[in-house]
């Protein structure tokens, strides 16, 4: 059989993708967010109590479906990587990377000898479909995608290096974390914070790779949009579902709800 195609990848700073991070831990809710439409899942491993079983779980029910799953370890210990490219992860968001030698790193850990120093899965793996790929080594990298996450003072100063590492394919801005490190916690609005933004795509825009965002106010997705921002992140499941659920309950208490409520970032 063949290797599956790196949809996510191959669209990647071409067209607009949507995503919506996905925090809810199982199959049953991924396919749910599976069958909207989104571009792009991110099954979130940094936040989310989630575990090598229930990525898997995760991976197998979007399969079918047009959204193409990203995933966010909690690690980027090699041996991590190493088993989420075995269950079959072909997109990989790396968290609070802040030089290019920890993006060096990271290419090294996705990609088999000579470039890099990933273990053979060969007949174990759900990556090579328990060796029915055919030419899986000589062909996985093709379809792997490296996103980094910069998010830190630091990463903005080192993002143009960060962004020109051969085999880092995006970059995604983390404007929680860069509003906390930046000394602004809860407000992505701030002036430090927006002009660091900017200049994060601007250096990705120059690296010629695509830059990315978490966006779950509309206004903001817009926005980044019209800055360059290529794959966006415009909602989060767990917020979604906390806000239509308030609302509901709301209608019957006499309660107004906050209009932009599921825009938690
Ligand atoms: O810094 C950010 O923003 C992120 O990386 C996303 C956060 O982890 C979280 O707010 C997602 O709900």
């Amino acid at each position: 059989m063949k290797l599956p195609k790196n949809t996510f990848k191959a669209r990647l700073g071409i067209e607009k993708q949507y995503g919506c991070w996905a925090g809810l831990t199982t199959g049953y809710t991924a396919e749910i967010l599976a069958t909207i439409g989104y571009d792009w899942l991110l099954v979130d491993s940094e936040h989310a109590p989630n575990t090598t079983q229930s990525l898997l779980s995760q991976l197998q029910a979007v399969a079918p479906y047009h959204s193409h799953p990203i995933v966010r370890p909690e690690s980027s210990d090699k041996d991590n990587i190493k088993r989420l490219l075995d269950i079959g992860v072909q997109t990989l968001m790396i968290p609070m990377v802040e030089t290019a030698e920890q993006a060096k790193a990271l290419v090294s850990a996705m990609h088999y000898p000579p470039k890099g120093i990933r273990g053979v899965g060969g007949g174990l793996a759900r990556a090579t479909r328990w060796d029915s790929v055919d030419n899986y080594l000589n062909i996985a990298g093709d379809e792997l995608c490296l996103i980094v996450q910069i998010e830190s003072a630091l990463g903005v100063k080192n993002a143009a290096e960060i962004a020109n590492v051969d085999g880092v394919d995006a970059v995604f801005i983390g404007p929680a974390d860069l509003s906390i490190g930046l000394g602004h916690p809860g407000n992505p609005y701030h002036a430090d914070v927006q002009s660091s933004i900017l200049s994060v795509i601007d250096a990705t825009f120059s690296a010629e790779k695509a830059c990315g965002i978490l966006a779950p106010v509309e206004a903001d997705a817009r926005k980044y949009m019209e800055m360059g921002c290529s794959f966006v992140a415009v909602g989060i499941d767990i917020s979604l579902m906390r806000s239509a659920a308030k609302e509901n309950l709301n209608k019957y208490l006499g309660v107004s709800s906050k209009s932009n409520s599921s825009g938690t970032y």
